[in-house]
């Protein structure tokens, strides 16, 4: 086997996207070494016999290390790439991990003028009220969004939405779709420029398992 000259380095999220974005690249043929799994303390892995080298990295913190080119690419949720604007290219929806961005409230919520949006994503809600027409003030938390409406903090929020169980758990419903979000493969602008024959190959591989299972659904 020829082994490809340059060495790649990818950013993967730890967390919720990380054993399906794992599955897809063992599914493209990368033999990442089995004991690396979500709950891993092992922070870096390397796959000698492809040139490459996995880190687990943050999710809000993959665009980061790709921006840096301390990793020619990444995996991360669209999400983080809405909300951050980074100087990255995205190459690929990998499908996997999929959620929407909603607007949500408490069902009897009644009309405010300039109301209050609470959110782990002020871009992403500030951006889409102004498109709306519509002044909002934008309150950012870190979590427990769904809090915020329940204790006047907010009138509404814009969150994550899944199974809509936290949403139903506690009494709110989904009143706009912002977007769909999915997990997409990122690249630095440079290392896509220099180290383009084995950034293709990684592409092709997990491309061509996408498309499989896009066509087995
Ligand atoms: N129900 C969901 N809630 C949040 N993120 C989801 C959900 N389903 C899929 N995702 C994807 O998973 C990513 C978040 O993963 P995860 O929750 O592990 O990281 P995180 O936001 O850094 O977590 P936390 O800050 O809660 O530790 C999002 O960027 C999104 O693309
Ligand atoms: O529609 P569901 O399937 O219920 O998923 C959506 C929930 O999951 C995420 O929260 P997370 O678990 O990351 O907790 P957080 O409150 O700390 O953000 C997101 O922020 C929503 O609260």
């Amino acid at each position: 086997m020829t082994i490809p000259a340059e060495k790649l380095t990818v950013a993967m999220p730890k967390g919720r996207i990380f054993e399906e974005a794992l599955q897809l690249i063992r599914e493209a043929g990368y033999r990442v070494p089995a004991e690396w799994a979500e709950d891993s303390r092992k922070l870096t892995v390397e796959v000698p016999e492809e040139n490459l080298s996995f880190l687990m990295v943050k999710p809000v913190d993959v665009p980061t290390y790709v921006e840096h080119g301390v990793a020619d690419l990444g995996v991360v949720g669209k999400d983080v790439l809405l909300e951050e604007d980074r100087d990255i290219y995205e190459l690929l929806d990998l499908t996997i991990s999929p959620c929407r961005m909603s607007v949500a409230g408490t069902p009897d919520r009644e009309t405010v003028l300039n109301p209050k949006v609470a959110t782990k994503y002020p871009r992403i809600a500030d951006r889409y009220f102004r498109e709306q027409g519509q002044q909002v003030e934008v309150v950012h938390l870190n979590g427990s969004v769904e809090l915020a409406p329940l204790i006047g903090l907010a009138d509404r929020i814009v969150d994550i939405v899944s199974t809509g169980r936290t949403l139903k758990e506690n009494g709110l419903v989904e009143l706009e779709e912002i977007a769909r979000i999915t997990s997409r493969l990122i690249a630095n602008r440079a290392s896509y420029r220099l180290k383009s024959a084995p950034i293709h190959r990684f592409y092709e591989r997990l491309a061509h398992v996408v498309n499989e299972k896009g066509g087995s659904k």
